[in-house]
């Protein structure tokens, strides 16, 4: 183990759902999840109710299940309550970690998204989150981003703070380096996963990891 690896938090990836997860996705999931360790995957769905979105999420869920990755619904406390998912990320607007904990018990995985703020991170860890998620970090095109965040960000939150932190926004193999060498506990991953080859995708993200971390 090289110097920098004994002192670097070990960083996962957290896979992003695209916005269609209907036709081959199931399968395309399963691909991703074969490929490389990966720990979480949330399914990140607009525009669709409830009922829909548990339908859509049963397939996946299991799939998730089945190889020990954690399955996280966005943005609502009560599908997550619904489906029995392993637990809830919720944006500023997207509702309160206090309640969540109550709705969803305390084996539940909550995350805060915290765009580029101190304070928005330091409130999530009081109000009990489980990760604190920092971004966007690169340009991206899944989302209209309002806060850009810079990788000296996560290293303060590493040297302060045992909560894990998650990087997000535009993140690829080729330019994960710097988060995974700043302390980034996850990384979020979206289009480059899903854009071409996820197999292919997941596999130069973990590799792109490891090589940061000796480097
Ligand atoms: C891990 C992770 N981090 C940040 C976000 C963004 O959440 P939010 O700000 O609520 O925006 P939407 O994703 O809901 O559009 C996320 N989903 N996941
Ligand atoms: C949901 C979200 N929140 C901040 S950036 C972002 C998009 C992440 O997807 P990608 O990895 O495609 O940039
Ligand atoms: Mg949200």
């Amino acid at each position: 183990m090289s110097d920098n690896e004994a002192t670097l938090p070990d960083c996962q990836l957290y896979l992003i759902s695209p916005l269609d997860v209907t036709g081959s996705f199931p399968e395309r999931l399963t691909r991703a999840l074969e490929a490389a360790p990966v720990a979480a995957f949330q399914l990140r769905l607009k525009d669709i109710d409830q009922h829909e979105i548990a339908r859509l999420a049963e397939p996946l869920q299991r799939i998730c299940a089945d190889r020990d990755v954690a399955f996280i619904v966005n943005d609502s406390i009560s599908l997550a309550k619904r489906i029995g998912a392993d637990g809830v990320h919720l944006g500023q607007g997207d509702g309160d970690p206090v309640e969540a904990r109550k709705i969803l018990g305390r084996g539940a995985q909550i995350g805060v998204t915290c765009h580029d703020s101190r304070h928005l991170a330091m409130e999530a860890g009081e109000a009990g989150a489980d990760y604190v998620a920092f971004g966007a970090f690169f340009p991206t095109v899944t989302k209209a981003v309002e806060h850009q965040a810079a990788p000296d960000l996560l290293s303060w939150w590493q040297s302060l703070f045992e909560l894990p932190c998650v990087a997000i926004g535009g993140i690829t193999a080729e330019n994960c380096a710097p988060l995974v060498r700043a302390g980034a506990d996850f990384l979020a991953v979206s289009g480059a996963v899903w854009r071409d080859d996820e197999a292919a995708a997941v596999t130069g993200l973990h590799e792109a990891i490891a090589n940061a971390r000796l480097a």
